[in-house]
C-alpha cells in the first residue's frame, strides 16, 4: 500500500517545512472557522491539524498536554475550579480530571467540530469530556469571560491553536484583562505561547502585556514536541496580585497525581524534575525577552 507524504509549509515557520507520511486520511472538512483534517500517519498515531498546523498526534501529545495543565496546577495549592479556553481536542480536560482537589471544569470551546472530531478519531483525548466535573460551552472565550463572576476561577488553561485564526484575539490585551479579572487572588494564566526558535516578538508581546495586566509572577516555560516544527514549545504563566506561587518548586507532588488517577492512564511526560527543569531557559531568549 504506497503512502504518501505531506508536508506542512506555513507562514508560521517560514523556510522550512514539516512533514509526515500519511498511511490514511480518516477526516477532512471545513467548519465554521477553520479547515479540520485528521489522518492515520506512519510512525505518529493519528494526527489533528487545523488549518494546516499539526495541533497533536498520538504519540507526542503526552508533552503538551500534561506540561501545560500540570505547570499551573501543581504550582497553586488544591485548585478547585479551572477553565479551559480551546482544548476541544479533551486532552486538557483528562489531565486536570488527575487533580482530586478540582471540583469545576468550565470549557469553552468556539468548534464543535473539533470536539465531535476528536470524540471520533481520539478517544483516548476525548475522555476528559466524560469526567462529571467538566461544564462545556461552545462559543467564543472572549464573550465568556466578560461574562464570568470576577475572582471565580483559580486556573484558567488556554490551550488554544495559533493566533493567526479564531485564536487571534487570545494574544491581545482585552482578552488578557478579562482573564486577569476572572481568576481569584494568586490565581494562575497558562497560555500555549508559541517556539523559543521562531515567535520570540510574538512571546515577548504577550510577555509585555501579561506583566501589565498580572501583577504576580510572569514565566515562560517550554516543552519538547517534535511535531510542531522547532520542536518546541513554549508557555506562558502568570498569577494574579495575591498569595505568591512559586512555580518553579511545584507544591503539589507527582504522587498526589498519580493517585488521583480517575481513567488508569499513568503519566507519560510530566513529573517534578520536567516541571522545574521547563521554566530553565536558554541565553539567547533570556536576552531576547524581559522575564527579570
Ligand atoms: N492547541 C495545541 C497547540 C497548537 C500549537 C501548534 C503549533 N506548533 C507550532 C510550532 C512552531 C510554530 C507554530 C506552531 N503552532
Amino acid at each position: 500500500k504506497a503512502s504518501k507524504r505531506v508536508y506542512f509549509n506555513n507562514p508560521m515557520w517560514p523556510g522550512e517545512a514539516h512533514s509526515l507520511v500519511v498511511e490514511e486520511v480518516l477526516f477532512k472538512a471545513k467548519s465554521e472557522y477553520q479547515e479540520v483534517l485528521v489522518f492515520e500517519s506512519l510512525t505518529y498515531g493519528k494526527v489533528l491539524v487545523l488549518d494546516g498546523i499539526v495541533q497533536l498526534t498520538e504519540k507526542d501529545e503526552c508533552s503538551y498536554q500534561e506540561m501545560i495543565v500540570h505547570l499551573p496546577l501543581c504550582s497553586i495549592p488544591s485548585p478547585k475550579t479551572v477553565l479551559v479556553v480551546g482544548g476541544g481536542d479533551g486532552g486538557v480536560l483528562r489531565e486536570i480530571a488527575r487533580h482530586s482537589s478540582v471540583e469545576q471544569i468550565d470549557i469553552c470551546e468556539i468548534d464543535k467540530m473539533v470536539i465531535d472530531v476528536s470524540k471520533k478519531f481520539f478517544p483516548e483525548l476525548a475522555i476528559g469530556f466524560e469526567d462529571p466535573r467538566v461544564h462545556l460551552y461552545v462559543g467564543d472565550a472572549v464573550e465568556f469571560l466578560r461574562n464570568a463572576p470576577e475572582g471565580k476561577y483559580d486556573a484558567i488553561i488556554v490551550d488554544s491553536s495559533d493566533p493567526v485564526g479564531p485564536a487571534q484575539e487570545l494574544v491581545e490585551k482585552p482578552f488578557f484583562d478579562t482573564a486577569a479579572r476572572a481568576l481569584r487572588p494568586g490565581g494562575v494564566l497558562c497560555n500555549m505561547a508559541e517556539s523559543m526558535w521562531l515567535h520570540t516578538h510574538l512571546i515577548q508581546d504577550m510577555i509585555s502585556i501579561c506583566r501589565e495586566t498580572f501583577k504576580g509572577s510572569v514565566h515562560y516555560a517550554w516543552t519538547s514536541v517534535p511535531t510542531y516544527p522547532s520542536g518546541v514549545i513554549g508557555f506562558l504563566i502568570c498569577s494574579t496580585e495575591g498569595p505568591p506561587v512559586d512555580f518553579l518548586n511545584p507544591i503539589n507532588p507527582i504522587e498526589k497525581l498519580e493517585g488521583a488517577l480517575k481513567h488508569k492512564r499513568e503519566l507519560r511526560f510530566y513529573n517534578s524534575e520536567m516541571h522545574s527543569a521547563a521554566f530553565a531557559l536558554p541565553s539567547f531568549l533570556k536576552r531576547e525577552v524581559n522575564l527579570l
